[in-house]
């Protein structure tokens, strides 16, 4: 195959899979990133989403399963994948004794960026980063965002028609995160595909379309909203009262209760039939004198989705086991 940024999509993959000896991280992920799509890759820590983020760029050989990325074949065509994608990182891979425009320098030399457009380019990131009066700063003395706009720039120098983000927000407050999410934004707005792995659920609502994994696999994909819709065979209960956290134990035992878990100044608890569990709790509460300001059914949230798919598995696979996050 040859590669092609006239593709519908921007990333395939069939069947995936990375063993480490006996240990399979990534088990079998089919999947298809359209062009301009920001997608977003969940799953708890350990999930395998960094190992198939390094197998789509072309740092990490399959241990079985195909895949393209740009058109490219991601098991014969690493080289040419690597000139056609941006990468950035949890650690941002920045050199910290060099200026901010020695790190763009540094960077603009690996992809052999030529004169004229080198010049234009690092100018790009100088502003887009907001690091005009900081350019002959050392990098070690930026802060978080500024370091995170940084490397995201350095990261683009080429202007790749794909990016991916293995959770570039990670430690950075959330001004700086909104920021850099307007960056994103701005650039599918010009038709650059984002593959980007996140914890944050804010986050992952800002994304086209979303695919959960759990050990290795993938256990949903689509858009939050059908997300929302369609995978999530409990009802919510959303309760709100004195003292949330003393609730969660009482509440796990009423019948039909999956799950109670704290939510903003209250309780989501996942269960079979709401309208079954509602008087169930009213109850309960009211035998220990609690309060109840408000208890209704409401939409669940993606975190209700993720943490109810990812219950479900557990189960499924071994009845006895609690899920570890
Ligand atoms: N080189 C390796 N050798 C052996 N096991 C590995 C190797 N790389 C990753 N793993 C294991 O594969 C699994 C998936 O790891 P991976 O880093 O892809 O998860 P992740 O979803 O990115 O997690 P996190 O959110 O913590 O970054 C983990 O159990 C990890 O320990």
């Amino acid at each position: 195959m040859t590669g092609g940024a006239n593709s519908d999509n921007a990333v395939t993959l069939r069947n995936l899979e990375k063993r480490f000896g006996d240990f399979i991280a990534v088990n079998r992920i089919t999947l298809e990133v359209r062009t301009g799509e920001i997608f977003g890759f969940l799953g708890p820590n350990g999930a395998g989403k960094s190992t198939t983020i390094r197998m789509l760029c072309g740092i990490l050989r399959p241990s079985a399963g195909n895949g393209t990325v740009a058109g490219f074949d991601i098991l014969r065509e690493a080289e040419e994948i690597k000139k056609n994608i941006g990468y950035m990182s949890q650690k941002f891979s920045l050199y910290e004794d060099l200026t901010v425009e020695e790190n763009i320098d540094f960077y603009a030399g690996i992809y052999k960026i030529p004169g004229e457009r080198r010049r234009r380019r690092k100018e790009w990131v100088i502003e887009m980063a907001g690091l005009t009066d900081h350019r002959r700063a050392r990098t070690a003395t930026l802060s978080g965002g500024w370091k995170q706009r940084l490397a995201l720039g350095c990261a683009i120098l080429h202007e790749p028609p794909i990016i991916f983000l293995d959770e570039p927000t990670s430690g950075v407050d959330p001004i700086s995160r909104r920021n850099f999410w307007d960056l994103i934004y701005q650039l599918a707005g010009q038709g650059v595909t984002i593959f980007v792995t996140t914890h944050y659920m804010d986050e992952a609502e800002y994304c086209d379309r979303l695919a959960l994994i759990y050990r290795g696999e993938l256990i949903a994909l689509g858009t939050p909203g059908e997300l929302k819709t369609e995978q999530m065979r409990e009802e919510i209960v959303e309760i709100a009262c004195a003292r949330p956290q003393e609730l969660i134990a009482p509440i796990e035992k009423v019948s039909g209760v999956r799950h109670a878990a704290l939510y903003g100044r209250g309780l989501h608890v996942v269960t079979e039939n709401a309208a079954a569990t509602i008087p169930a709790i009213e109850a309960l509460l009211s035998e220990r004198n609690v309060g109840v300001e408000r208890i209704d059914k409401t939409a669940p949230s993606l975190e209700d989705v993720f943490v109810s798919l990812i219950e479900a598995r557990d189960r499924q696979e071994a009845p006895q086991q609690e899920f570890a996050k």
